[in-house]
């Protein structure tokens, strides 16, 4: 059995970003991460741009102007601007290229078709240079940005339609157990609703993986032996949930061991999720997570969550840690590091009751995981812990 920040430095190791890169629209690109930079194909913006409603001046010394004429946005139009004289112009049209500032309309009175300032105004004033955001052909976004919503309409902006990135891996997850039978049918005696793949499924959209399928299999070592070897030829990621302590219908380790995976821990001094298994098989990325679904779910977000993301090309994998001073008094009863459902505000955060790895109740109102290394064994009001802050 081994450390927790063992576990987590054997799958850095042994995890690396893919070097598959594809080319997406940018409508599908959200959460990918960019795998190479981004060049500004035009000047933003493309040409002089009025901030304001209001009037374009040809001179900044005087304080009354002839108008004449207007530009609205979206003209194809350079009215000669000369000293002494004005035009009407609206946000976001193009400034007569002699313009020398643009005055807000709530600045000036019109009277005899002559623009009159209340005040002087400064030279370029509300006026948005040429390529003030970026410049044609420097670099919009560089490699290894991750894609939001602002980066896809930034990207828009430009005029990009298609971006390269890193592929994100194809994903099993694979749900074992006899006593497992989907949520909407009726529970016979022994039986219990699957959840696990749910869940995990739901974790993983929410982050953006997408390419997903599912598979669920009864405690029989033939067929999990057959479906483990078909996942793993064709996924770049297996889960598979339950089946892998150590009961004698346990045969996920088993049937891994048989097709010779590179098994690279098994068991984790952590709780839950103490059976938590690593392995690789060529480019394919193998995770047995504990069946119990805090287990699950815990081993998810702090193991196998972190590893896709850097398969994706993420350079921040983890999910983000700060302390706060702990409103309860707990109390370890093993010797194993653990990882408490919590809920945290500001810079207090809570110790959920039900903290048992077969229980989601707890996991289903947190907002937090609390993390007590090996060597704490208790925590009082007021003491300060590790908070592991949920997606
Ligand atoms: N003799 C020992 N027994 C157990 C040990 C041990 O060290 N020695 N470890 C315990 C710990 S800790 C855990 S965690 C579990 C892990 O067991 P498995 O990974 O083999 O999981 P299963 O036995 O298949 O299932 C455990 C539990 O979770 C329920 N389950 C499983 N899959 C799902 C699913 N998809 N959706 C909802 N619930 C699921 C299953 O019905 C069981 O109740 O082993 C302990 N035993
Ligand atoms: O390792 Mo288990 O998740 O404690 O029940």
């Amino acid at each position: 059995m081994i450390a927790v920040e063992k576990a987590l430095e054997l799958i850095n190791n042994n995890i690396k970003k893919t070097d598959v890169i594809i080319t997406i629209p940018i409508s599908k690109a959200l959460g990918y991460v960019l795998a190479k930079d981004v060049l500004s194909p035009i000047n933003m913006p493309p040409f002089r741009q009025s901030a304001m409603d209001g009037y374009a001046l040809g001179s900044v010394e005087e304080k009354t102007f002839d108008l004449i004429g207007e530009v609205k946005a979206g003209d194809n139009t350079d009215p000669n601007l000369e000293p002494g004289k004005a035009i009407r112009i609206f946000t976001g049209a193009p400034v007569p290229s002699r313009a020398k500032a643009v005055i807000m309309q709530e600045k000036v009175e019109i009277q005899n078709n002559q623009v009159l300032l209340q005040e002087t105004v400064l030279p370029n004033a509300n006026i948005r240079p040429l390529g003030e955001q970026i410049k044609k052909d420097d670099i919009a976004l560089p490699e290894g940005t991750v894609i939001t919503a602002a980066g896809v309409g930034y990207l828009a902006s430009l005029g990009i339609t298609h971006v390269q990135v890193y592929q994100k891996p194809s994903i099993a997850i694979i749900a074992t157990g006899n006593e497992l039978v989907p949520p909407g049918q009726t529970l016979k005696y022994g039986q219990i609703y699957e959840s696990n793949s749910i869940m995990l499924s739901t974790a993983l959209t929410d982050v953006g993986f997408a390419d997903i399928s599912y598979f669920k299999v009864e405690d029989e070592y033939d067929i999990t032996l057959a479906l483990l070897e078909n996942t793993i030829t064709h996924y770049d990621a297996v889960l598979i949930s339950g089946g892998i302590s150590v009961g004698d219908y346990d045969f996920v380790g088993k049937a891994l061991r048989a097709l010779d995976v590179d098994e690279i821990f098994y068991k984790v001094k952590q709780k839950p999720g103490k059976p938590l298994y690593f392995a690789k098989k060529q480019g394919t990325t193998i995770f047995a997570l504990p069946g119990n679904p805090a287990s699950s779910l815990s081993c998810f977000y702090i193991y196998v969550l972190p590893a896709l993301l850097k398969i994706s090309g993420y350079k921040e994998y983890h999910l983000k840690q700060t302390t706060a001073s702990s409103n309860l008094k707990y109390a370890k009863k093993g010797q194993r590091a653990e990882f408490l459902k919590a809920y945290a505000e500001e810079d207090k955060v809570t110790i959920l009751d039900g903290q048992a790895s077969s229980m989601l109740r707890s996991f289903a109102q947190a907002n937090a995981l609390v993390y007590l290394p090996e060597d704490v064994t208790e925590i009082n009001i007021g003491d300060t812990v590790q908070v592991i802050n949920l997606p």
